[in-house]
């Protein structure tokens, strides 16, 4: 893992630089001068600075918005060094925004109404909290002004001075009505101060990471500015007190953040008009915002769109088994394999652990994977669900794949309760565990021991092992031994899920009841046979591997074509009766 040596940062080019200063609708930008993620080139800076910005789409990009600072003297420092990790903090972005803070009661009605002008982002709410927005009642008498511009000041409160407030008690107040949650009381202050031994530890380790774990964004206001509201509504306009009680914040459209409050859509400017005529104290305010988005806030692919380089084909999809997520990374991937892990464990946590890769084709006998762990923990061995059963594989010793999981459903829903299934190949239990279920009688063989041991293991846990005869040997003398057995005239179906190889093994049914009394009963079994092809015809080409295999003319077979396994290369299943002929047949000498 340690020698690929990679500046784990966002991908440069297409960059990143923030909106012009907000020269109207907030008096004082911060936020004025373009900061730059200092990986850039000149070249990208200067592209960027441009009309960058508004060549992108509306929405957050991680390629738009700004970095934090004290993020960027970091990124200067570490300009050379390499990192074995994603560095989280370089996904955060801020963008300026406008909102419009509204009373808390009204904040639905109003965001169904402004919906159109409202920020609409992915994983946004329209509506946003802040720090001091909700306001107990009783606590709005004791500011002694409340929205129908009365002035309700409470003698009997001893941090009251007139209409004004203590602000010692005023923050004793607010405090009381939020936790870390929620906005309930608290119940014991002292402890929901004092800082968890978790982290009092990461703090005293310098590892906060981004400092917000888990959270997607945050909302701050920033600054608050009545002016132009003024200029827009009369001089008169929210001259008076300001309006007090639990208030929320509507997030209003991107496009309005430099926008004059006369620019702003008629149903805003309709809103505010309305509001100022109607109430002595107008309820309704606008703020400049920051918006923070953080790494957890950005999708799979965001992020990896922003690390790999411009042009290459981002890695969206992976199976999974259990808490392994299964990649299948192309070449030009590989420099990149463990930060795109990394990713993949990170935004699929918790259902994903362990992310690996396969490193080879299949090539041996148990058609075991060769893989690779980039990201997460080691542990191959896994337990998952599929169609209502549970299993246990361990991926490093046996074969399991959860693409076939309708294939194998569709093949149980044509057993019934006078079925007795033989499954030749049948690893750790997929098709036979669950025909056990259904049919009378199940056995059922691997040449692989784990695939044996965790079938067996996986019969007792679904309750199924009375009715599941487990064997260890080659398939071709597994068959040899059932229909030699008196187990044969009961058996009513075989298995045969090798696509590779599986076709070879037909030959074990010519004469397998060559020897039989004449007055014997005898039972033709259906045989489900899996192969791949990539004839132009795979139908016609599987049915005539089929007959050579069996030596026989006509078979009259069920084709299916199961999945496109890789461009050009089909799947089928062949089910047919075994051939009256063919169970009669001598045998050649050399079998
Ligand atoms: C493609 S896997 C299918 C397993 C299972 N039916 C499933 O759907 O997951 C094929 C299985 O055949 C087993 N196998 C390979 N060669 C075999 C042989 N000669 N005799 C018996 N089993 C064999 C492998 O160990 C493997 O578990």
């Amino acid at each position: 893992m340690g020698s690929t040596k990679l500046l784990l940062r966002p991908n440069p080019l297409p960059s990143v630089i923030f909106s012009p200063p907000i020269h109207s609708l907030f008096a004082k930008p911060k936020f004025t001068a373009p900061v730059t993620l200092s990986t850039f080139s000149t070249a990208a800076i200067s592209a960027a600075s441009g009309n960058h910005q508004s060549s992108l789409p509306y929405g957050p990009s991680l390629f738009k918005g700004k970095t934090p600072p004290t993020l960027k003297q970091q990124q200067d420092q570490q300009e050379n060094e390499t990192k074995a990790f994603i560095d989280e903090t370089h996904f955060t972005r801020i963008f300026d925004i406008a909102a419009l803070r509204v009373p808390a009661k009204d904040c639905y009605a109003l965001e169904s109404r402004l919906r159109g002008h409202l920020l609409n982002w992915p994983r946004v709410r329209n509506i946003a909290r802040v720090l001091g927005d909700e306001i107990e009642t009783q606590f709005v008498k004791l500011l002694g002004n409340n929205n129908d511009g009365s002035h309700g000041g409470n003698e009997d409160f001893s941090g009251v001075v007139g209409d004004e407030v203590n602000s010692v008690l005023f923050r004793e107040e607010l405090v009381k009505s939020f936790d870390a949650r929620g906005f309930v009381k608290f119940r014991n202050l002292a402890r929901i101060s004092r800082l968890r031994r978790k982290k009092r530890k990461e703090k005293k380790e310098g590892k906060e990471g981004n400092g917000r774990k888990g959270e997607l964004y945050v909302v701050e206001v920033v600054e608050e500015e009545r002016k132009e509201m003024s200029g827009l509504l009369g001089d008169e306009f929210r001259g008076g007190e300001k309006w007090r009680g639990s208030t929320r914040l509507l997030l209003l459209d991107e496009e309005l953040v430099d926008k004059n409050v006369e620019e702003f859509p008629e149903a805003i400017k309709v809103l505010l008009e309305q509001d100022t005529r109607e109430n002595t104290t107008p309820t309704l305010e606008l703020v400049k915002c920051r918006l923070t988005l953080f790494y957890d806030y950005w999708l799979m692919n965001e992020i990896l769109e922003a690390l790999l380089p411009k042009g290459m084909i981002i890695p969206s999809a992976f199976e999974t088994v259990g808490h392994i997520a299964h990649l299948n990374l192309r070449e030009e991937h590989q420099p990149f394999k463990y930060l795109i892990a990394k990713v993949v464990l990170d935004k699929n946590k918790p259902k994903i652990q362990t992310v690996v890769n396969k490193i080879d084709a299949i090539h041996n006998d148990y058609r075991t994977m060769q893989l690779e762990v980039l990201a997460g923990n080691n542990s191959l061995v896994t337990m998952l669900v599929e169609n209502g059963f549970r299993f246990n594989v361990d991926l490093a010793t046996v074969y399991w794949n959860s693409k076939l999981a309708t294939e194998r459903q569709r093949l149980l829903s044509g057993f019934n309760f006078k079925d007795v299934v033989c499954d030749v190949f049948a690893g750790v239990g997929p098709i036979c565990i669950p025909a056990a279920k259904i049919v009378k009688r199940v056995y059922a063989n691997d040449l692989n021991p784990y695939a044996v041991d965790y079938l067996e293991r996986n019969s007792v846990l679904n309750k199924l092992e009375k009715k599941i005869e487990v064997f260890n040997m080659d398939g071709r003398r597994f068959i040899d031994a059932m229909f030699a057995s008196q187990k044969a005239h009961k058996i009513t179906q075989v298995v045969m899920n090798l696509p590779n190889d599986a076709t070879e093994f037909l030959d074990a049914f010519r004469g397998i009841y060559r020897d039989r009394p004449e007055d014997a009963k005898f039972t033709f079994p259906k045989i489900h046979l899996y192969g791949f092809s990539k004839a132009r015809d795979p139908e016609f080409d599987f049915h005539e591997r089929i007959r050579i295999a069996l030596v026989e003319v006509a078979v009259n077979v069920e084709m299916r074509r199961v999945r496109l396994v890789a461009p050009g290369k089909w799947m089928l299943c062949a089910s047919f009766v075994l051939p009256e002929s063919v169970a009669f047949a001598r045998r050649s000498p050399n079998m």
